[in-house]
């Protein structure tokens, strides 16, 4: 805002009215040819001198500073500087001659040395005159010398109160060296510029404008604040919570406590007992498994006990952070609500004051201009008094009365319009002082806000602790969140293996009793054998007895081994028909394209109720499972490629998909995807949870890459590989390393960064997602390729779009897809090869009852763009498994960016995450049936990518 007050000074003004006062009052003197003439001539003589000596003092002053504005001057023009201060002098001399009095921003160095007469051009302390205002330039164009010195010699001479008025008002005023000795002929203007009072230019201060934009800019930063709060309701659970989870942590009281071991390996590196081993052969097993086992369950425990005092540490850090923010966050809010308010005020009042002082300003250019018009006409008057005093003496004797009569009725009017005059001069004065008062109020509030934005930026900084704070708080959250999901997952598999060794010991058990009894029953018939034979060879009973009998039972322990070794002969083979059924298996559904489905159970949670039993039914051929039927329904059987029991480890999961992990390395692009009802353990499938035993499939399968990556290098392979990371959030694809360069560094986000991303497809009709950000994996250094992914994982799980329902306190509500892009070069033969991996994590299919996200709007959004993209998921299966002509690819993001794995190009596999509750059952039943469809899609021979430039 720019307001520029304009102050006139003609003739009427103090200063120059003043001294035009003082010589009409000479003159007046003089035509009543007064008896005082001489005295009065050696006062104006003295008056001169005076006017002569600080004229001489005003220009020796002003030379330094005025030179160059002399120096622009016409030649018939006098020019006078007034400027009494020392440091101004200097500016002045490098500020073009003007014809205004001009403000300027005062520098540091000028405010340091006079603080109070920052913002404006003019003095701000009320008794302060212009003078004192060391940044004003005052530049009067006046008439010639002739003028002034004919207006000199006019001068009659002063009474001895108008030489002290006149005098008082030179030093009030302070310009009077120059104004002294000038007439001005014309109306000179002084301006201010009252910028810099409203808007403080000053470099350091910011605009108001820019100060208000801040503050609504604050204001927005609080709503936003205010807006965030009910996600920190969807953090992790408090303290007793935890507390709660570690009672559900426990061990079960049958668990071993300690069994020492050798040689201790993963309980998910166990294979399963093959269902007819002997006796022996169980009893060892049993032995050997139970030690493996109580080793890594007290590996386990030690690990959850050292998570569980991390959890605490940062549970109490959190506590210690929010309960310090909070009082912090009430006195910002409080601060900045009273600082606007105060600020709104002392600005309206501001406003208030300059239209106050602009009217005072009008005012007084008003009076200035009345007092004009009477000095015009005393002039006029006397005029025409000395015209008539001339022409008296030829004047007859009756025009003598009448001229005397007209200088009578002149000399009343001019009593009148002095009378008149003094009261303007009165009036002009006392404005004067309320513009004094009012500029100091000014000043004084100008102070106050000082005082304000000084509060303010204290504010601000109080803001930038808090948000550094807070940012603190939320990465020591990120850390518990990720902690807590391991805990929860060792946790859940430790109780899911234990649970399965509590199993397989009392079966053991039970087998050894009716072994034992079997055995026991044999050994009676072999005795009673024995006896029968010994009867009939017809021996003495006191010779044989010894010898047969040690005869035969050398015999019947050679045929138990025989059948022993036997036994093993053929679980051998069994073994093996049972690996090359697999492999054969594998082929002929490679051969046809299938995408292979497995299917995984997640073990009990500790919120999964307190009902443990299971509607699951794991068959032991690692294929087949049946599943409580609904309402009393008889069991549904199914059978897919795999499946696996709550009990399997992270660690076979990836076994048995790490085959067709390595297909990317040669060229296929491969997809797979894991799909479930919410909480059914799907991101712990694809994405695990911390850095060790609880990783999932997309860090062990990029580990796996980078090692065979490197081994390749010996055959003259080089590798290049690059990530990506998207989501498909309500059927938008978002691009979740927005904050990563490529090179794998973290960036702030900024206007550029585009988050929303389309599908497009080059001109071999393959799709792509035009502007994803990749970031390369380093694949000569292993380490640093895995430090990369970590990052690239933490940023994703950062930007990932989850929230907490009814059925998981941390559930996706987005499809999210890892990308691997791989190329590979031999040097050797020229081929090329560009693979591609896409892990593909599914937001969970969902009941709004049961999920409780219905109540939500937002969550409800959510959940109808969830089912509808899977639904669309399912018409694909469908049309696939049909032989459709058409396959509605289009009628989903997801669909769409799946098109070239799902089309026949690609390798598919799709997981089928289950939840063991019988609650959930009737949504299992759904995913299985779903689960069936898709292993009945037959999309060809999958294709390699592959170039020969040899
Ligand atoms: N096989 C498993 N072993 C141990 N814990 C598991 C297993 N599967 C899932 N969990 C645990 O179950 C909880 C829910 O799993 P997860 O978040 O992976 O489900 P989800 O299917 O991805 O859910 P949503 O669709 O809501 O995102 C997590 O705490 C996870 O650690």
């Amino acid at each position: 805002m720019s307001r520029r007050a304009r102050l006139s000074i003609g003739p009427g003004t103090p200063i120059l009215g003043a001294l035009a006062d003082s010589k009409k009052a000479n003159r007046r003197t003089s035509l009543g040819g007064g008896e005082k003439g001489s005295e009065e001539k050696k006062d104006r003589k003295a008056m001169l001198d005076e006017w002569r000596k600080i004229r001489a003092a005003g220009t020796s002053v002003a030379v330094g500073g005025a030179s160059s504005v002399s120096n622009n001057m016409d030649s018939n023009t006098d020019s006078l500087n007034s400027a009494t201060a020392a440091p101004s002098l200097a500016k002045m001399a490098a500020s073009p001659a003007r014809m205004n009095i001009q403000s300027r921003s005062p520098s540091p160095a000028d405010r340091a040395a006079s603080p109070a007469r920052h913002y404006r051009g003019i003095s701000t302390a009320p008794d302060r005159s212009f003078e004192d205002e060391p940044t004003v330039h005052l530049t009067i164009n006046t008439t010639n010398t002739q003028q002034i010195k004919s207006d000199e010699k006019e001068n009659d001479g002063l009474s001895a109160y108008e030489r002290y008025r006149l005098k008082r008002q030179l030093q009030a005023i302070g310009v009077s060296t120059g104004l002294a000795t000038s007439t001005p002929t014309k109306r000179s203007t002084f301006d201010f510029d009252d910028d810099s009072s409203l808007a403080g230019t000053t470099p350091s201060r910011r605009s108001k404008k820019a100060r208000k934009s801040l503050l609504a800019g604050g204001a927005q930063t609080r709503v936003r604040r205010r807006s965030m709060t009910p996600d920190r309701a969807e953090l992790p659970p408090p303290p007793a919570a935890v507390a709660e989870r570690k009672k559900h942590n426990m061990l079960p009281p049958s668990y071993p406590s300690s069994a020492p071991s050798s040689a201790p390996s993963s309980v998910e590196e166990r294979a399963p007992l093959p269902p007819s081993s002997s006796f022996q052969a169980e009893v060892t097993t049993h032995f050997s498994q139970e030690s493996t086992d109580s080793i890594d369950s007290l590996a386990m425990k030690s690990r959850i006990s050292a998570m569980q005092k991390r959890i605490d540490m940062l549970e109490r850090e959190k506590m210690e952070l929010s309960m310090s923010k909070a009082p912090l966050e009430a006195r910002m809010r409080q601060k900045e609500d009273a600082f606007i308010k105060e600020r709104e005020r002392l600005l309206a009042e501001i406003d208030m004051l300059h239209n106050a002082g602009r009217t005072a300003d009008e005012r007084v250019r008003e009076l200035e201009m009345e007092n004009e018009a009477l000095g015009e006409s005393i002039k006029r008057l006397r005029l025409q008094a000395k015209e008539a005093k001339y022409t008296s003496s030829s004047a007859d004797n009756t025009g003598e009365q009448d001229a005397w009569n007209e200088r009578l009725r002149n000399n009343k009017e001019i009593a009148v319009l002095r009378s008149d005059l003094k009261d303007r001069d009165g009036q002009i004065q006392s404005l004067r002082l309320d513009k004094v008062s009012l500029e100091a109020e000014v000043h004084a509030f100008k102070q106050q806000i000082e005082s304000l934005e000084k509060n303010y930026d204290e504010l601000e900084r109080d803001y930038g602790e808090l948000e550094a704070s807070k940012s603190k708080n939320s990465e020591a959250e990120i850390q518990l969140e990720v902690l807590t999901a391991e805990m929860v997952a060792t946790t859940a598999q430790l109780n899911a293996t234990s649970a399965d060794f509590e199993e397989t010991k009392s079966r053991t058990k039970a087998d050894m009793q009716a072994k034992e009894v079997k055995w026991k029953a044999r050994e009676s018939d072999l005795l009673f054998e024995i006896s029968v034979l010994k009867s009939r060879a017809g021996k003495q009973i006191d010779d044989a007895d010894g010898t047969m009998g040690e005869e035969d039972t050398a015999v019947l322990k050679a045929r138990i081994e025989e059948r022993d070794r036997r036994i093993l002969e053929l679980e051998e083979q069994l073994l093996n028909g049972e690996q090359l059924r697999r492999a054969l298996h594998n082929r002929i559904q490679e051969l046809r394209g299938n995408i292979r489905v497995y299917v995984r159970t997640r073990p009990f949670l500790p919120n999964d109720g307190a009902s443990s039993s299971s509607s699951i039914d794991i068959l032991p051929d690692g294929e087949s499972l049946t599943i409580a039927g609904r309402r009393g329904e008889n069991p549904h059987a199914f059978k897919f490629d795999k499946v696996f029991a709550p009990s399997a480890g992270q660690e076979i999961v990836f076994d048995e998909v790490s085959e067709f992990v390595q297909s990317a390395l040669d060229g296929y692009h491969v997809c797979l995807f894991s799909y479930g009802q919410t909480g059914s353990g799907k991101t712990h499938t694809m994405q695990g949870s911390g850095n060790g035993a609880m990783r999932g499939i997309i860090p062990r399968a990029v580990e796996q890459i980078l090692a065979q990556a490197a081994a390749l290098q010996t055959q003259r392979w080089t590798f290049t590989m690059k990530a990506s990371f998207l989501e498909i959030y309500n059927e938008e694809l978002r691009d979740l390393l927005v904050m990563m360069n490529s090179d794998g560094t973290t960036r702030p986000r900024d206007a550029t960064t585009a988050t929303k991303l389309s599908i497009k497809r080059n001109a071999d009709g393959k799709s792509y997602v035009d502007g994803i950000n990749m970031v390369d994996i380093d694949v000569e250094d292993r380490a640093n390729g895995i430090e990369q992914l970590e990052a690239v994982m933490a940023a994703a799980a950062r930007a990932r779009s989850v929230a907490k329902t009814n059925m998981n306190s941390q559930s996706s509500r987005s499809h999210s897809v890892f990308m691997l892009h791989l190329c590979g070069s031999n040097e050797e033969s020229g081929t090329i090869v560009q693979g591609a991996l896409n892990l593909c994590d599914l937001a969970g299919s969902e009941r709004l009852d049961r999920s409780g996200a219905g109540s939500n709007a937002q969550r409800l959004k959510e959940t109808q763009a969830i089912n509808k993209s899977l639904s669309c998921l399912g018409d694909v299966f469908n049309a696939l498994s049909n032989g459709s002509k058409h396959v509605p690819f289009r009628n989903s993001k997801l669909t769409y960016l799946l098109q070239d794995c799902l089309s026949g190009d690609g390798k598919a596999l799709m997981f089928v995450n289950l939840s063991p509750t019988v609650e959930s059952s009737s949504e299992s039943l759904c995913s299985l049936r779903f689960a069936q469809r898709v292993n009945q899609v037959e999309l060809g021979k999958a294709v390699k990518n592959v170039q020969y430039s040899k």
